[in-house]
């Protein structure tokens, strides 16, 4: 297999702790693992080897590419999430987890997932609209799973919630190949009174100012 460059060298994947019901789902997330490798993309993800998350992080170990999984201590023993492939990083808690998987990461990608993953999902996408990081954020609609959500933020759009230069934050396509040829091509913008607000570094997640890539 051919290896494409890219300017990431390590994105974090949000994702289901369960597999999903259609086959179409665990194949997406192994065909973006593959993806990764084939890129020469490292995997930041949530640990553990249990559904989706499991899939993705095999599949970025088999292909050689670095492997970080960061877990809450609570979560770290096997019988709850399973055997990890790659690199553990122990993190006191839930919080503590998310703010290191985005500290690690150049972009984000959510696969099919449950509460954990949108929640995740949310985070990164409200801290790009305050501006603290500006790394691109992509959803891997598989079979239209993200649909239904995509037209409740563009209803957000319409009812004047959500501005339409923080809609377009969010970038999706329904094949690994075009999400991640899309991340690679995303331009920043920045919202005027995001653009204005100082951030603590450590608030920061590691973007250096006039940078198109978060360091
Ligand atoms: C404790 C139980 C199951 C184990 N649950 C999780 N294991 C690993 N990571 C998890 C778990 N729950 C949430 N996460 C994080 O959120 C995402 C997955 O959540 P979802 O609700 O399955 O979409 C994932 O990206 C993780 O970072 C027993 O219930």
């Amino acid at each position: 297999m051919e290896e494409t460059k890219s300017r990431f060298k390590r994105i974090c994947v949000f994702c289901g702790s369960s597999s999903g019901k259609k086959a179409s789902y665990q194949e997406a997330a192994v065909e973006l693992g593959k993806e990764l490798v084939e890129r020469r993309i490292d995997l930041v993800y949530g640990g553990g080897s249990v559904g989706l998350m499991g899939l993705v992080s095999q599949a970025v170990h088999d292909g050689g590419r670095h492997v970080l999984g960061v877990i809450p201590r609570t979560l770290m023993p096997t019988v709850i999430t399973g055997e990890s492939v790659g690199e553990v990083r122990a993190v006191s808690d839930m919080h503590q987890r998310k703010a290191e998987m985005a500290r690690q990461a150049d972009a984000f990608i959510a696969l099919p997932g449950g509460y954990g993953t949108l929640e995740e999902l949310l985070e990164v996408i409200t801290w790009a609209q305050l501006g603290i990081h500006r790394k691109p954020v992509g959803l891997l609609n598989v079979d239209g799973y993200y649909n239904s959500l995509l037209s409740f933020i563009d209803k957000a759009v319409d009812e004047g919630f959500i501005s339409p230069t923080a809609r377009r934050i969010i970038l999706s396509a329904p094949t690994a190949k075009q999400l991640v040829r899309q991340l690679e091509e995303y331009v920043p913008e920045c919202d005027e009174i995001a653009s204005k607000l100082v951030w603590d570094e450590v608030d920061k997640l590691n973007f250096v100012p006039g940078s198109r890539v978060a360091t």
